[in-house]
């Protein structure tokens, strides 16, 4: 089969490890007889350098045309005094929302050779971790209405409006039990029902899609108390559902539980196969250019790619064991890397990953 993918490299690390993933693509593509076409366009601080616009129209347009979108990662300090709505992070919003992706998978494994990396104690995570966040993406503090305006005694005041509507809960909260019923059956559902409106009407609504699920056992966690429990106890999380900030938030927690922010892919998905992929986490201006970037997150988010947008089961499940035998083995990339073992770049680290292929 040929399959068109729009590639967009992005900022920072988002190049280095872009690279890697098409790098394996290209590997599976071979192995398995298909032809994967890439398309790169620009979003991101590079797109604004070059056109004046984070999201130029063309990269919207490839984006829309394609069967699924590989995207590194936006943003960097030569950006950041932009105003938002041209911010490079603001191009990634208008890429969610433009392409109707409203379901975020993040999935935590951690890897059993990678125990050592993890910061909780060996006990706490004995037998592994497989938690998938299921992050609510287009609706939220994210996209409601923002702005300024004059307060008459505390001076200058800026807000963020965050609204939810029945319809974007229903939607999240449906894939969120399709997902925990092909797994573990268990979905904690997280809000701030104690404080918030829209996490109220989160609350309720999702409670009333859980009837169509009576196999899926259901609880509610407020998102302060999830925070503690994901280092608490993290084995009792199976599928965590959540809106767009606090799924942001717990995201980034649970990578860490893994190893490492450089182990965590994602999916972002919508009413059809279109997708798109790309690592949890930023550029990281810190190690940008210098080869260090751990390229696994994205590498795991291109065999997401393979498995929600074109059916590619197989080819998915070779990509994770030449991932997997990669750690096993013992090749680290700096983040992942604990006491005396040998410090890999990230071609190395591809290199390794492409000759389990
Ligand atoms: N999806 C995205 O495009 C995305 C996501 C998060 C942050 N950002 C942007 O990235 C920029 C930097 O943000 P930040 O520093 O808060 O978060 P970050 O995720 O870029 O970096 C946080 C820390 O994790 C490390 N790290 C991240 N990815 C790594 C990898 N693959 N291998 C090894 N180490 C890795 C970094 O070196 C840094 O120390 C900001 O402009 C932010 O807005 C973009
Ligand atoms: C860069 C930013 C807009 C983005 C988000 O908050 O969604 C990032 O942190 C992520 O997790 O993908
Ligand atoms: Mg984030």
């Amino acid at each position: 089969m040929n399959y068109k993918i729009a590639v967009i490299k992005g900022d920072g690390i988002g190049p280095e490890v872009v690279d890697s993933a098409v790098e394996v693509l290209q590997s599976i593509g071979k192995k398995y007889n298909h032809t994967f076409e890439f398309e790169e366009v620009l979003a991101g601080g590079i797109a604004y350098d070059a056109y004046g616009t984070t999201l130029p129209e063309k990269t919207l347009e490839v984006a829309n045309n394609s069967d699924a979108v590989l995207l590194g990662a936006v943003g960097g300090p030569k950006w950041d005094d932009l105003p938002g709505d041209q911010r490079p992070e603001a191009a990634l919003l208008g890429l969610r929302k433009g392409l109707g992706l409203y379901a975020n998978l993040r999935p935590a494994i951690l890897f059993d050779s990678l125990a050592d990396a993890c910061p909780l104690r060996p006990e706490i995570v004995e037998g592994g971790l497989d938690v998938l966040v299921v992050r609510e993406l287009t609706g939220g503090l994210y996209f409601g209405e923002k702005g300024y305006k004059e307060t008459e005694d505390m001076g200058k005041a800026a807000y963020d409006v965050l609204i939810y509507s029945e319809k974007e809960i229903e939607r999240i909260t449906r894939v969120a039990f399709d997902m925990a019923q092909k797994r573990g059956k268990v979905l904690t559902s997280v809000d701030k029902a104690n404080i918030l409106e829209s996490s109220r009407l989160w609350r309720k609504t999702v409670e009333r899609i859980a009837k169509e699920y009576p196999d899926v056992s259901l609880n509610h966690l407020y998102v302060d108390n999830a925070a503690m429990q994901l280092v608490r106890n993290p084995k009792q999380f199976d599928v965590i559902v959540t809106e767009n900030m606090f799924g942001d938030i717990l995201s980034d927690e649970a990578s860490m539980i893994t190893g490492s922010i450089g182990m965590l892919p994602s999916a972002s998905l919508g009413e059809n196969n279109k997708g798109m992929y790309e690592p949890v986490h930023g550029s990281a201006p810190d190690i940008a250019g210098q080869g260090k970037a751990n390229p696994i997150a994205t590498i795991m988010s291109v065999a997401m790619m393979l498995k929600y947008s074109f059916n590619l089961s197989e080819e998915a499940e070779n990509i994770e064991t030449a991932v997997r035998k990669a750690l096993d083995d013992g090749h680290r990339t700096s983040d992942i890397a604990t006491k005396d073992e040998k410090v890999l770049s990230t071609k190395e680290m591809t290199q390794i990953i492409l000759g389990n292929i």
